[in-house]
């Protein structure tokens, strides 16, 4: 990650300095639109402002503001219902399908208002993608799974330059060495930690800047998520990455940063270290000590 990260509080002040002097632990008030520690970022990937999702007449996430680096990983954790799917599927729109839910603020991709409604949202999909929790493969061929993206989106002007971008997205999501052989074969039929590292191929295969990951490894055993986790690290060199997750420890083990969401609101955003061993806000730390969630 290249970009500096800056202490701030939501829509009060964006831009004190990174070093200075921090605040006591925070009590277990959670005060609307704040957020303690270092949400905001210099030259942001996305810039989120005041953003607030009803489902119908419920608020699911209330005044949040937030900046996501560029090139970084950032996880979002919180107890089950506190909205960080909900948060997520705002940056590329997913929320979109569900008819009930209205999204409110400014929410931008570099100088892109991701919610004009002239936007073009399969184009926005293709720079934001997305890995979901369950793998969920075409029932199509291991190939026509990750060239689906390039052909619809017209990437590829000829067969050999479809083939560069299959084999090239098999590699970075490892996977090429255990598919090549087969590439016509049926994508169910493979293990769930392989489907999913081809629907991590699938993702990347039209180039996205962003890619969202919903919890993508809780299908998984252990040995698959650690071989995601790995290619997470990987795909950071190239991507910003913003990943939802149930697991502290893969929280831990994966992000630069972690939001630690709290019934709606964006409590505390620190680097992940400083989550982990000295959070500041009083309902991060009881959070990650197992006293809730
Ligand atoms: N399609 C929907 N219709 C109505 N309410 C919804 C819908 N999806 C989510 N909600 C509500 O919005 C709130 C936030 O849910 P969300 O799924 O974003 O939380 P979460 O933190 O991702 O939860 P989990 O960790 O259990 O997946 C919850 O109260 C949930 O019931």
């Amino acid at each position: 990650m290249n970009t500096t990260v800056t202490a701030g509080t939501a829509g009060v002040s964006e831009r004190q300095t990174a070093t200075a002097p921090q605040p006591a632990r925070e009590d277990t008030a959670v005060r609307e639109g704040v957020t303690v520690g270092m949400p905001f970022a210099d030259d942001p990937k996305f810039r989120l402002r005041n953003v607030e999702v009803f489902y119908g007449v419920d608020r699911a996430i209330k005044n949040i503001s937030l900046d996501i680096a560029r090139n970084e990983v950032i996880a979002f954790i919180g107890p089950s219902g506190c909205g960080k799917s909900t948060f997520l599927r705002c940056l590329n729109r997913m929320n979109d399908s569900i008819d009930i839910c209205r999204v409110k603020g400014s929410l931008q991709l570099d100088d892109l208002d991701l919610y004009d409604p002239k936007r073009d949202v399969v184009e926005l999909r293709a720079r934001v993608g997305m890995v979901f929790q369950k793998p969920n493969p075409f029932p199509k061929s291991i190939y026509d799974n990750v060239a689906y993206g390039p052909r619809i989106h017209g990437l590829a002007n000829r067969k050999s330059d479809l083939d560069d971008i299959v084999e090239n997205s098999l590699r970075k999501a490892g996977l090429w060495n255990e598919v090549k052989d087969r590439l016509d074969a049926v994508a169910t039929g493979m293990s769930g930690g392989q489907q999913q590292r081809l629907c991590i191929a699938r993702a990347i295969a039209v180039s996205p800047e962003v890619v969202l990951m919903d919890e993508p490894c809780s299908a998984l055993d252990p040995i698959a998520t650690a071989r995601v986790e790995e290619l997470i690290a990987e795909l950071s060199e190239s991507y910003t990455i913003v990943i939802v997750t149930h697991s502290m420890q893969q929280a831990a083990r994966v992000s630069h940063r972690t939001a630690y969401f709290h019934l709606g609101h964006l409590v505390e955003v620190n680097q992940t270290d400083k989550v982990f061993t000295a959070p500041e806000h009083s309902l991060t730390e009881s959070y990650i000590t197992g006293r809730f969630g």
